[in-house]
């Protein structure tokens, strides 16, 4: 099966230098892949190169088999929807009208959105349970909620992969568990998720591969059960980490020094 992402040895990064070199990673449908590592090790970095929004420093990116180079902005949009980390703007538009632009987004560049678009849009704010913001200006929707919104335009642009940066960040616990369970219906619909995270405890949940960045590189690549560990862990973020099962087998990452109160 061709991937629907694949890199090969690639290098990101500014002109000041590459902050994540030598990645070789692929993502199939239906798989959900893991990125984490310390603040500033250039998660959100690698992202905007895998968008085509900033240009790789040296290596390849594949979109379907094909490189990211060849394709326009369409085809791009086809295959990957995105959700940024939060969203800056002064436009006071309606928290519909952001999440129909992920329905629009195969429009061609004068055709305006139809019935089937705003239904989409319903249909994807409903699912994660925000159809009551689909009226409020986006101006005056909190952190978590613009990150909810945000997701909801990702998953009205029907693509075939979605990448989230840190899309648990800000929110409560119970919209954490709503984008959680997203997520792996998404997976099982064949979508492939590339996610962030600062929790190692969510990637064990729902992801099948995960890649571990240092400030050195890359520490570890491959399946979730074996390159998240305590080793692993405990290298990337400095501290000493301990791993244990909670009930129900799901696996705990912890600081060993924290004692259990
Ligand atoms: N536009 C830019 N020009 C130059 N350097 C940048 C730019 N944007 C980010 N950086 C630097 O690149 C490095 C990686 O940043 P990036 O935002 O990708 O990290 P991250 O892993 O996503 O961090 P976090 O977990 O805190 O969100 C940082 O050292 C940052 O200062």
């Amino acid at each position: 099966m061709t991937p629907l992402l694949e890199t090969r040895h690639l290098s990101v990064g500014y002109r000041s230098g590459a902050v994540l070199s030598d990645i070789s990673l692929s993502l199939c449908a239906g798989q959900v892949l893991c990125l984490l590592g310390p603040n500033g090790t250039g998660k959100t970095t690698l992202f905007r190169s895998l968008l085509g929004i900033l240009p790789a420093l040296s290596g390849e990116i594949l979109l379907e088999g094909r490189p990211i180079g060849a394709l326009r902005r369409r085809e791009v949009a086809a295959c990957f929807a995105h959700v940024p980390q939060s969203l800056d703007t002064r436009f006071g538009f309606q928290a519909l009208d952001l999440v129909l632009m992920g329905a629009s987004a195969r429009l061609g560049l004068l055709a305006q959105p139809g019935k089937p678009e705003q239904n989409r849009a319903l249909a994807a704010m409903e699912e994660l349970g925000i159809a009551d913001l689909a009226p409020v200006s986006v101006c005056a929707l909190s952190g978590g909620q613009r990150q909810m919104v945000l997701l909801a335009r990702a998953l009205a642009q029907n693509a075939s992969a979605i990448i989230m940066d840190e899309p648990t960040a800000s929110l409560d616990f119970a919209n954490r568990h709503r984008v959680l369970q997203a997520i792996l219906r998404l997976k099982a619909k064949g979508i492939a998720i590339l996610l962030s995270t600062h929790d190692p405890d969510q990637a064990a949940m729902i992801g099948d591969q995960a890649l571990l960045a240092g400030k050195g590189g890359v520490v570890a690549n491959g399946p979730v059960a074996t390159a998240l560990s305590e080793a692993s862990l405990s290298a990337v973020y400095g501290i000493a980490l301990r791993e244990e099962r909670l009930s129900g087998g799901a696996r705990h990452f912890r600081a060993a020094q924290l004692a259990r109160r």
